[in-house]
């Protein structure tokens, strides 16, 4: 840094050095006309959504329909996260491991100066003190984004806890945080026009594991950008994790009450855009179960005093995929963006002011398509990105348990792993034990989705769907699961399963109904912990009789059933040389009890 970059001036709301540094380094180098130190309030919510109306990034929705909410279209090069521009830089890159980027510290530090060099010009960096998680917490997990998009300020107030409270709480403390630096990477010249959606050609999404710091350019959608998401609740909490003993996944949280009142709680792992908002909003269709919602993307789990293993949800709102959501499909999600505060990104406007995307009840007879063109229920163009996304509170949601609101979380009964499979995989299946249950995870396949840029529907191992999420080796990663299991009591830890909704038949349809009727395997699930559902052994794990899945009131022939359930030995040998090309990527890295597994699956299945 030269003599000459100088901060503009601000007035600092703390006395922690800490973060005074870190916003006074950055200010220098990334040359911003002003500084708002963001205090979450409902003043500044209305102010910045006014100034991103003001600057067209936002437009305001009929408030009649969807009150305080906004509309947003994205520059259609920046849609989704970029995994090929995300990179782990760890010192060593061995333990970035196989599965991710890497770049040496110090030369992704220097490249990204330079791209960081006057990048705010012409803009307002925001500064928001945030925490991951509750600021009660035993530990609360600080962070604090400094951002020159007021897009993903307003935003990260919907996402996460922040604001003045937050900031009191670290200086209070004098407390450690991860710092993180977002630039869209459109400086404004003066006298420049701003365009709706700043962003830049080129992007790098960075985690720096040993620092504990997070570095993004060029993109403002949401995983890229809402740095306590991906970056900070994933990447940089994985490492964190791991040296200390606890899991952070990207799973959803719920609680499932039967008609006696038992509750058991249950987190799942697909992967995005494969159905965990769905799952964990989820309206059963079998009379007096209750399903209500902890999170809907990501869980912390620790092993308590009590030998369980405990989930929080770092979160505080919802950033769901819209497309598909609908009344019949996610009734809760609809509920909770009808009661407005929330904002849509890459979704259809429709000429009243609201919103519309592909599978949403009553298409408009005419309507503004995410790109900006007309649109009409003839046109051939899809209205709305595949990965159009809400961004709504959580605290909306009608159907939040109130334990969503206890820093301890809730004790987890059951684990559910599951993709997104047109063929092999039955609808559900129960691990023997833990470690066959990591197996499970570590193996897990599925379908690419819209959710990240590249290929969609390409087949491709996506490990307890945290792929793009593990900021270490992979390697190291399978052994801490597997090492939770053995340092712990497994009686006490949840039991795994894996789930697949996509499976289809010959004309190409879905086997199973999915959604509400999902509830009908979430029974099972339990009734199986319970030891009161029967299961068949197979080579792959305990698959349901068809006896014992509660089918009463759906309209499912047998014959669907069976074919949901079926576990095809040609197809899962098919498999064998798919996991072993998977595990070979891991050389030495890779636990043995995970080849043994596989062993024992090529044995069952006789070749
Ligand atoms: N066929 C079928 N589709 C489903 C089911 N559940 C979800 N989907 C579809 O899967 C897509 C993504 O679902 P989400 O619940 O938003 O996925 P997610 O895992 O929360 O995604 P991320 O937010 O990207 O992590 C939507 O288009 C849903 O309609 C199901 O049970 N059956
Ligand atoms: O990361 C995002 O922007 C959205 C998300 O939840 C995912 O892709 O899993
Ligand atoms: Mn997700």
């Amino acid at each position: 840094m030269t003599a000459e970059m100088q901060a503009p001036e601000t007035t600092y709301p703390t006395t922690h050095q800490g973060i005074i540094d870190f916003v006074t380094e950055v200010a220098a180098l990334t040359q911003p006309d002003r500084i708002h130190w963001c205090t979450g309030s409902d003043e500044e919510w209305t102010e910045l959504t006014d100034a991103l109306v003001a600057t067209g990034t936002f437009t305001r929705l009929n408030p009649a329909i969807k009150p305080n909410s906004f509309y947003a279209a994205s520059d259609p090069i920046d849609v989704a996260r970029v995994e090929d521009r995300t990179y782990i830089c760890s010192v060593n890159e061995r333990d970035a491991g196989p599965t991710n980027n890497w770049m040496a510290p110090d030369e992704m530090k220097k490249k990204m100066r330079g791209l960081y060099a006057g990048s705010m010009r012409g803009r307002t960096m925001y500064v928001i003190p945030f925490v991951m998680g509750h600021v009660e917490a035993e530990r609360p997990m600080f962070g604090i984004e400094l951002t020159d998009s007021a897009y993903v300020t307003a935003s990260m107030r919907v996402m996460a806890r922040m604001g003045t409270a937050v900031l009191d709480r670290m200086t209070e403390l004098d407390a450690e945080f991860v710092p993180c630096i977002h630039s869209v990477g459109h400086p404004l010249e003066p006298g420049q026009a701003d365009v709706a959606w700043p962003c830049n050609d080129t992007k790098y999404i960075v985690q720096f594991p040993e620092e504990r710091a997070i570095w993004s350019y060029g993109s403002g959608y949401g995983g890229n950008a809402l740095l306590g998401k991906k970056c900070y609740a994933l990447r940089i909490a994985s490492v964190m994790a791991r040296d200390e003993g606890w899991l952070a996944e990207h799973m959803l949280i719920l609680k499932l009450t039967s008609p006696a009142g038992t509750v058991k709680y249950i987190a799942a792992a697909f992967p995005s855009a494969c159905g965990k908002t769905n799952l964990a909003m989820l309206q059963p269709t079998i009379p007096g179960w209750k399903v209500e919602t902890l999170g809907d993307d990501i869980a912390w789990m620790r092993v308590g005093e009590d030998g369980r293993l405990w989930a929080v949800n770092p979160e505080y709102g919802f950033f769901g995929v819209a497309p598909g959501t609908n009344e019949h499909t996610n009734p809760n999600a609809m509920k909770t963006i009808n009661k407005g505060n929330s904002v849509f990104t890459n979704v259809a406007l429709t000429d009243d002011g609201d919103i519309w995307w592909e599978g949403l009840e009553n298409p408009p007879a005419s309507a503004t398509s995410w790109k900006g063109e007309p649109w009409g229920p003839q046109s051939e163009e899809l209205s709305s990105h595949p990965n159009s996304r809400y961004c709504t509170p959580i605290k909306q949601c009608d159907i939040l348990a109130a334990e969503y609101d206890d820093p301890r979380g809730v004790p987890i009964d059951a684990i559910l792993f599951g993709g997104r499979r047109k063929t092999t995989v039955p609808l559900v299946f129960e691990a023997r034990d833990w470690t066959h249950g990591t197996f499970l995870g570590a193996t897990l396949s599925s379908e690419t989705t819209a959710a990240a840029v590249g290929a969609v529907g390409v087949v491709r191992r996506d490990p307890m769907a945290m792929l793009p999420f593990i900021g270490y080796n992979a390697g190291d990663y399978f052994g801490h699961w597997i090492n939770v299991g053995k340092d712990n009591d497994a009686a006490k830890l949840p039991k795994i399963f894996y789930v697949n909704w996509f499976r289809r038949d010959d004309e190409g349809g879905f086997l199973w109904p999915g959604f509400g009727e999902n509830s009908r395997v979430l029974k099972w699930v339990v009734e199986r912990i319970d030891g009161q559902a029967a299961a068949v052994e197979t080579p792959i794990g305990h698959v349901p009789t068809p006896e014992s899945l509660d089918t009463e009131g759906l309209d499912l022939t047998p014959e669907a059933l069976a074919a949901a359930l079926a576990v095809d030995a040609d197809e899962w040998r098919a498999e064998l040389p798919q996991i072993q090309e998977w595990f070979e990527k891991f050389g030495d890295d890779l636990p043995g009890v995970l080849w043994t597994e596989l062993d024992g699956l090529r044995a069952r299945l006789g070749g």
